[in-house]
């Protein structure tokens, strides 16, 4: 569960008192995610999911994303949609923490994805990219590229502890990224954590998008890489060429890729699982005191990656050039 922050009784009654939200009835820590800690919060208005912000979220970046679902959620994306207090503030602050209530999104997030959640996911992603533009605010990817090398300088003194040799196939790796990662490429605002566990289906339906907290402007093919590793692996660690080809067709569909981009797909796939590798080795070398989390395998990403190192072409993923 990820509840790194307790709330008291009395902060919450406070803060809720801002809002035209009523009286609360429930209030209760969520037993998903592993970076925020988040509460489904039920008032006499509703459900709602209370946020607090935590590790990985610089304050500065939370009008990007408040303003984020706002513009997604005005033009058709379900999405959670900030509410406002009585001042019009989408953000205050609880129990130290800079905090945002939402509105909640009916749907469950599928524990094994089939083809056609994946053409599925290909086609929102698209959708989002395109709703996305004309967003006025920009933020540069803080996990990008040329953020992977001092990430790993956190890690790389205990990364052997986790796997003999890891240290030094991470360190290969950033360098052959580095050397060969593209200068430029279509970009746009993109989700960059579209995993099975941040999309809502209803049967097979899918009915939202949520946890938009590493949004942010980069190449728009890199958030397709990000779901193909998040969705379209089989638990025995092989990608499933099915899922990849429903998934890249599913967002061409929407918004018909480049020949460049599609060649770059094998490359942008292998950085989206380093980038993953990275943030959930720190993490899993570093969970905090007391903290409610279970934190991910950073293991299945090193998988991941060492398939994409041995792919060569899109026509391994299913891309049609
Ligand atoms: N708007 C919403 N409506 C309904 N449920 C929600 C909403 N936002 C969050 N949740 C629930 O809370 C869980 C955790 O939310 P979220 O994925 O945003 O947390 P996180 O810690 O940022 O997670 P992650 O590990 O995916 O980054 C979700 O899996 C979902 O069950
Ligand atoms: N989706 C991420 C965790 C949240 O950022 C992962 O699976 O590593």
């Amino acid at each position: 569960m990820a509840v790194y922050t307790d709330v008291s009784d009395d902060a919450l009654a406070s803060f809720i008192a801002r809002y035209d939200l009523g009286a609360v009835l429930s209030f209760k820590g969520i037993a998903e995610g592993v970076e925020n800690s988040n509460f489904l919060l039920v008032t006499e208005a509703g459900p709602h999911i209370l946020t607090l912000y935590e590790k990985r979220v610089d304050p500065n970046d939370l009008p990007f994303f408040i303003g984020l679902m706002e513009h997604l959620a005005g033009r058709g994306i379900t999405c959670p949609l900030p509410v406002r207090d009585r001042s019009g503030a989408a953000l205050g602050t609880l129990a130290g923490r800079p905090a945002a209530i939402v509105t909640f999104l009916e749907g469950m997030s599928v524990r094994r994805p089939r083809v056609l959640h994946c053409a599925a996911v290909g086609e929102a992603l698209a959708h989002m990219h395109a709703a996305a533009e004309g967003f006025a605010i920009t933020r540069r990817n803080a996990l990008t590229v040329d953020s992977w090398r001092p990430l790993f300088a956190r890690s790389a003194g205990r990364a052997d502890t986790v796997l003999s040799g890891l240290r030094r196939e991470i360190e290969t790796e950033l360098g052959a990224l580095e050397a060969q990662w593209p200068a430029a490429l279509p970009a746009g605002v993109i989700h960059a954590d579209l995993f099975p566990d941040n999309v809502f289906f209803l049967g097979d339906a899918l009915s939202g998008l949520i946890d938009f907290y590493f949004a942010c402007n980069d190449f728009l093919a890199y958030d397709l890489a990000v779901s193909i590793n998040a969705w379209c692996f089989e638990p025995d660690g092989a990608l499933n060429v099915t899922k990849a080809k429903a998934m890249i067709a599913g967002y061409g569909r929407i918004r018909p890729l480049g020949a460049e981009e599609i060649a770059a797909l094998p490359l942008l796939c292998r950085g989206a699982a380093l980038r993953f590798l990275l943030t959930r080795l720190y993490d899993w070398l570093n969970v905090p005191p007391g903290a409610l989390v279970r934190p991910k395998d950073p293991l299945e990403y090193l998988r991941k990656l060492r398939f994409h190192q041995r792919a060569g072409s899109a026509a391994a993923y299913g891309a049609e050039a």
